[in-house]
């Protein structure tokens, strides 16, 4: 199903000199600037492009551009500039129509394959390959494309259900519906919230999950030479409104559902293809494993790997892609609570980060976002512990410490 592709050289050259070897990111929120400085420890020359100046990511990049990632003329023509060795998108909004342009024109490597991102940044893409194709459990889900067709389609799911635009992220136009008088309000959000404005929503059923995990799957280059799959340990998290809140690993799980979790893990990525960090999203019930959806690229619910693991998944991301090897070890129970700009401002401050950090085993990551809005997460703090529990308590509270101020 997914074509062979050429391996990446794993010589590594001296940025800003010929022998660079070149990453351009496609978005440089939070989680791209971890990736960006986990490159740039291996003497990777980065340039960081996103729809606005200084994102979190510009600023540890070698270059930077602004530009519309929609436009797909835009997006050819800052890789046709900076000719990277690999381009590696980092939000899913993107002109992916422009990667199958770059992929096969050969002028670089899409991570993990253009393929990948287009199947993914639209909600029916992946939601077809992983229920239909690949035959995995997810929600019951039908699509429409009017407030006329979401009546019908919501006759068969049922009550309550979940409407969401095909391509948004981080919750951002999603309600959860329990009865047809609330499907207008539903649809409005829907139509406001999506990233490009579409006009098409998926309906799911609610699944009334015990717990939900972030599976993050890597595929990197093994000791065989060929691409190997390695799984993290299970991240548990905690959603308010479709965003991430908090997160923790290792998510307790009984063995039959961890096995069934790393199966389905192992179908989509390897559906997808490609190299690099994969954080497959599931519902957990008893020993049953829903699948949700997946990033082909680091999670932001994984942000807690930077205290758990060895090599967190902004590290392991940048190794993958490099054609390096991996080590998904987990050393410590680990947990991430979101800080979030509680207020729409410009360059705002934060005080209560001395108070934060006195919190043990603690550190706090702010981004450095330019602009503040009321539900835009601006930082998060990282804790470890003896136990996910003392971890997460000492998160939520770091996190509470820190305040967000106008300046
Ligand atoms: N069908 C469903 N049943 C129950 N809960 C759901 C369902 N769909 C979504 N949710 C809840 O909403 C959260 C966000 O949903 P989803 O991941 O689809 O949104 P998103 O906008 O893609 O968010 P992100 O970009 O952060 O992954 C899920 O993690 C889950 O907690
Ligand atoms: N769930 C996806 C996710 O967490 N994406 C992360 O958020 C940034 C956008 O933030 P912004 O909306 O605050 O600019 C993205 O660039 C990415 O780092
Ligand atoms: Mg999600």
């Amino acid at each position: 199903m997914v074509s062979p592709r050429p391996r990446i050289s794993p010589r590594l050259g001296t940025p800003l000199s010929p022998s660079a070897t070149r990453v351009l990111l496609l978005g440089s929120g939070e989680l791209g600037k971890e990736v960006t400085i986990a490159l740039q420890r291996l003497g990777v020359e980065v340039i960081a492009v996103d729809r606005y100046a200084d994102a979190p990511g510009h600023q540890v990049a070698h270059r930077t551009h602004v530009i519309d990632m929609g436009d797909p003329e835009a997006v050819l023509a800052v890789i046709e500039a900076e000719r990277p060795h690999l381009v590696v998108p980092e939000i899913e909004a993107i002109a992916t129509d422009a990667l199958a342009t770059v992929e096969q024109r050969g002028l670089a490597e899409v991570i993990p394959t253009a393929r990948a991102t287009q199947l993914t940044m639209n909600r029916e893409g992946i939601r077809r390959l992983a229920a239909e194709e690949l035959g995995l459990p997810t929600s019951p889900y039908r699509f429409a494309n009017s407030l006329d067709e979401v009546r019908v389609v919501t006759e068969a799911i049922g009550f309550p259900c979940v409407i969401k635009p095909v391509m948004s992220s981080s919750g951002k136009g999603q309600s959860t519906v329990r009865s047809a008088d609330d499907l207008n309000a539903a649809w409005e959000y829907a139509l406001a919230g999506g990233r490009i404005n579409h006009g098409t929503v998926i309906v799911e059923g609610f699944v009334d999950f015990d717990y939900e995990i972030t599976q993050l799957t890597v595929r990197a280059v093994g000791e065989s030479g060929e691409v190997e799959t390695y799984f993290c340990e299970p991240i548990g998290h905690l959603q308010r409104d479709g965003d991430y809140v908090e997160s923790w690993q290792p998510q307790p799980m009984s063995d039959a559902a961890l096995a069934r979790a790393r199966e389905v893990a192992a179908a989509v990525t390897g559906a997808l293809g490609g190299r690099g960090v994969f954080g497959v999203e599931l519902f957990v019930k008893g020993d049953e494993v829903y699948f949700s959806e997946v990033s082909p690229r680091p999670h932001d619910t994984g942000l807690v790997t930077m205290g758990s693991q060895r090599y967190s998944e902004f590290e392991l991301h940048a190794r993958a892609i490099l054609g390096l090897p991996v080590d998904v070890e987990q050393l410590r129970p680990g947990a991430s609570a979101v800080i979030y700009g509680e207020l729409d401002a410009p360059g705002i401050a934060f005080d209560g980060v001395a108070e934060a950090l006195r919190t043990p085993e603690t550190d706090v990551r702010l981004f450095g976002k330019p602009e503040s809005f009321l539900r835009r997460r601006m930082g998060v703090a990282v804790s470890t512990g003896p136990d996910v529990h003392t971890a997460r308590e000492r998160a939520t509270r770091a996190a509470s410490l820190v305040r967000p101020v106008a300046p």
